[in-house]
């Protein structure tokens, strides 16, 4: 965990599925619970027994504040960090949609801003990130919310704002497709008779290990899937329909990231 941010502390603004997901990373990894501040209406109990501060004073300078509420709830929040301001503080948000021209307008010139997307297996140190930093925002920036987020998974750099909106459509929300894969698989294998349980163990260690054998196998996901089908077999009676042109997987897919990818442009132009 990094020495700075252990020692001036960090600033969670908003401690709900996401930023409470990546506390519970850091603090897996060796952030002491004392060096930091949660900011939250309704704070979870799992945070009092942790150990954080929670709705106490800020320190004068963390190292880091981050940004973790709605971006409806953005206009509401930033007032109470403002003053974090000016250049001491790193201000990273992982809200969807919310610009870094938004943070710039509230914490003024000269603040170094980072934009980050990360996903849920954050919380599991499984998570990835994507970030950018305005034009305030050093190497030694980067490199801090570089480390801070490699404690919670991959992180990965872009080289412009505008690819946040695809990012968030892939693994931001992606997360939430992998899920709902889970809930259709098992749902399926129900259909087709087996217990609930029996059914939701199959289709959980089946995602899960398929995502690690894609992570970790020298061939792509097109040859893994090419080893798993039997010429004739029972898996490409299943790929020819999952692989249909106009009803398939890829059309159902591209569908459903355009939306989140539509949506993510229309918070920014809210915001
Ligand atoms: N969930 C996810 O998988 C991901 C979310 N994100 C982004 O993370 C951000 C948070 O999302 P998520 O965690 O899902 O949402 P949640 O609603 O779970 O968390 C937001 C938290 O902020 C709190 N909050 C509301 N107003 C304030 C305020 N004025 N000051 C401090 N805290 C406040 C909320 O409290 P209360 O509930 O009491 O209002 C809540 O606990 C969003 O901007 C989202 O785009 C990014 C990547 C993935
Ligand atoms: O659904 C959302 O808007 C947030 C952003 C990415 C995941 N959850």
């Amino acid at each position: 965990m990094n020495d700075a941010v252990a020692r001036q502390g960090l600033v969670l603004m908003g401690c709900g599925k996401m930023g409470g997901a990546m506390l519970s990373g850091w603090l897996k990894g060796g952030l002491p619970p004392a060096s930091v501040w949660v900011r939250d209406p309704h704070p979870a109990a799992w945070l009092g027994e942790a150990g954080v501060h929670i709705n106490a004073d800020f320190p004068d300078a963390p190292a880091v504040a981050l940004i973790a509420v709605k971006p409806q709830m953005m206009g509401a929040a930033l007032p109470d960090v403002a003053a974090l301001g000016g250049g001491k503080t790193l201000v990273i948000s992982v809200a969807a949609g919310t610009p870094i021209a938004k943070f710039e307008e509230v914490f003024g010139p000269g603040t170094p801003v980072i934009r980050a997307m990360p996903n849920t297996p954050a919380a599991i140190g499984r998570g990835i990130t994507a970030i950018i930093g305005n034009a305030t925002a050093t190497d030694a920036h980067l490199a801090l919310a570089e480390e801070l987020l490699s404690a919670i998974g991959q992180v990965v750099r872009l080289e412009n704002e505008a690819q946040m909106d695809a990012v968030t459509a892939v693994s931001g929300s992606g997360p939430a497709y992998v899920f709902h894969l889970i809930e259709t698989l098992a749902a399926a294998g129900v259909a087709e008779g087996l217990s609930a349980e029996l059914a939701m163990t199959l289709a959980k260690a089946t995602v899960g290990g398929a995502g690690d054998l894609a992570e970790q196998a020298s061939e792509d996901p097109g040859q893994l899937r090419v080893n798993v089908t039997s010429p004739n077999g029972t898996t490409q009676a299943a790929l020819e329909v999952l692989m249909d042109e106009t009803n398939g997987f890829p059309a159902l897919l591209k569908r459903a990231v355009k939306a989140a990818a539509d949506r993510s442009k229309e918070l920014s132009r809210d915001g």
